[in-house]
């Protein structure tokens, strides 16, 4: 007997929670695109695509503005419940950034002294955070560039990371008036060790893509300098030894004249980068989800996101009222220094006045802050 008489509604129901509200085409904005899902040889296959969620403000290094932090949180939450929808791949417009964090233009000439505007914000950055984590669908971190900041952060989110060499990966905040409360200080200490996760956080140095993946935080690093035909690795990194005198040096920066004649070399073809191998491993990882049962995927998933998650939802809340409130202090001079840098020729403050005037107690007012601010220039 079959079940026939029982009643059903057939009518596909829509499940898209937002209808096109913050996306763009023209920079600064987030794009977002429905690609067709292809076979490791380019057919397209029907019916099943990728959600391409891009961070479109290549000027500044594709930190994001509030506009664009909405369009993430829509794009995450449409591929989550979009049934066509295989993966997300979550990347950058340009050569040169995946994304440097928050928008410091915006931080320093809007936010800064205006805590609840700023807490207002970063309900919203949260949220951003947490739809990349609660995505129904897997997500690639496809690091076209420098993941630094908030970019780190958002990156940090995503559930299997493939990068550019020419990436370099960090933190900005203590050096520009914040700290890495978006993320980086919970999720970090799973892909690093806690010292290297402690340096990398405090530091502000900036590690380079071959020393991440030697440390566990990415998949997959491939060149995408194409110099005459031959793939060229990252001339200014080393890849070619592991220890030299004892020491682990696989990763770090060359020194002297290797590294300057790498930095030319990179200065002289980054624009033209070649993604091709990138993309290709970035399909190559869409094409294994694609040939792997959803449910027992996202399942799986999600049971290596929560512990992620753990540390994020556990201080998350609370991470926002210190961002707001420091919004009136040290973020004010910190944004507003990296802001006013061709002013000023300066793109910090004077730390060691500023360390000297609160030690002798002084009011934190803009007497105190125009003495640590650098000066206009003539
Ligand atoms: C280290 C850098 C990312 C790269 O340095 P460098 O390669 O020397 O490039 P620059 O000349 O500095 O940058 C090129 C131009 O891009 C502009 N730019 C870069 N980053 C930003 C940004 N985040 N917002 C706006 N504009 C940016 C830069 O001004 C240059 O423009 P120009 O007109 O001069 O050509 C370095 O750029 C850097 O340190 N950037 C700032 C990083 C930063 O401080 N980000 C914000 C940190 S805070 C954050 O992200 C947070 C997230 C959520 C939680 C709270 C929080 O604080």
């Amino acid at each position: 007997m079959s079940l026939e008489w029982m009643p059903r509604e057939n009518e596909v129901k829509d499940h898209a929670l937002h209808r096109n509200p913050h996306w763009g085409t023209e920079a600064p904005c987030t794009v977002y695109e429905k690609k067709p899902l292809t076979d490791p040889k380019g057919n397209v296959v029907d019916g099943l695509f990728v959600s391409w969620i891009t961070l479109n403000n290549p000027r500044q290094f594709n930190s994001y503005t509030t506009d664009m932090v909405k369009g993430v949180i829509a794009g995450f939450e449409n591929a989550s419940l979009d049934r066509s929808v295989v993966a997300v791949v979550f990347t950058g417009t340009g050569p040169y950034s995946f994304c440097s964090g928050g928008n410091t233009k915006e931080y320093s000439e809007f936010y800064s002294k205006r805590c609840d505007e700023y807490g207002q914000y970063m309900e919203l950055f949260n949220h951003m955070v947490d739809s990349i984590l609660a995505c129904k669908k897997p997500v690639i971190s496809r690091v076209n560039g420098m993941r630094v900041a908030g970019g780190q952060e958002i990156g940090l989110a995503c559930d299997i990371a493939i990068s550019s060499d020419l990436a370099i990966f960090g933190q900005a905040g203590p050096k520009h008036g914040s700290a890495p409360a978006g993320g980086s200080s919970d999720f970090l200490p799973w892909f690093l060790t806690a010292e290297d996760a402690m340096w990398n956080c405090v530091s502000c140095e900036m590690w380079s893509a071959y020393k991440m993946k030697a440390k566990g935080m990415l998949s997959k690093v491939v060149p995408v300098l194409k110099i005459d035909g031959e793939w060229v690795r990252n001339p200014t990194i080393i890849t070619d030894t592991y220890v030299q005198d004892g020491e682990i040096v696989y990763g770090e920066y060359k020194t002297g004249q290797d590294l300057k004649d790498g930095r030319a070399l990179i200065k002289q073809h980054q624009a033209n980068a070649d993604f091709e191998l990138l993309d290709k491993e970035v399909n190559t990882v869409i094409w294994k989800f694609a040939n792997l049962f959803p449910g027992c995927l996202i399942k799986s998933i999600d049971g290596i996101r929560q512990k992620k998650k753990f540390f994020w939802d556990t201080m998350k809340n609370d991470h926002r009222h210190w961002l707001a409130a420091n919004m009136s202090g040290e973020a004010f001079l910190g944004f507003g220094a990296f802001n006013t840098k061709k002013i000023t020729g300066q793109d910090t403050v004077d730390f060691i006045k500023f360390r000297q005037n609160v030690a002798d107690s002084r009011l934190w007012n803009d007497e105190m802050f125009a003495e640590v601010m650098g000066k206009p220039q003539e």
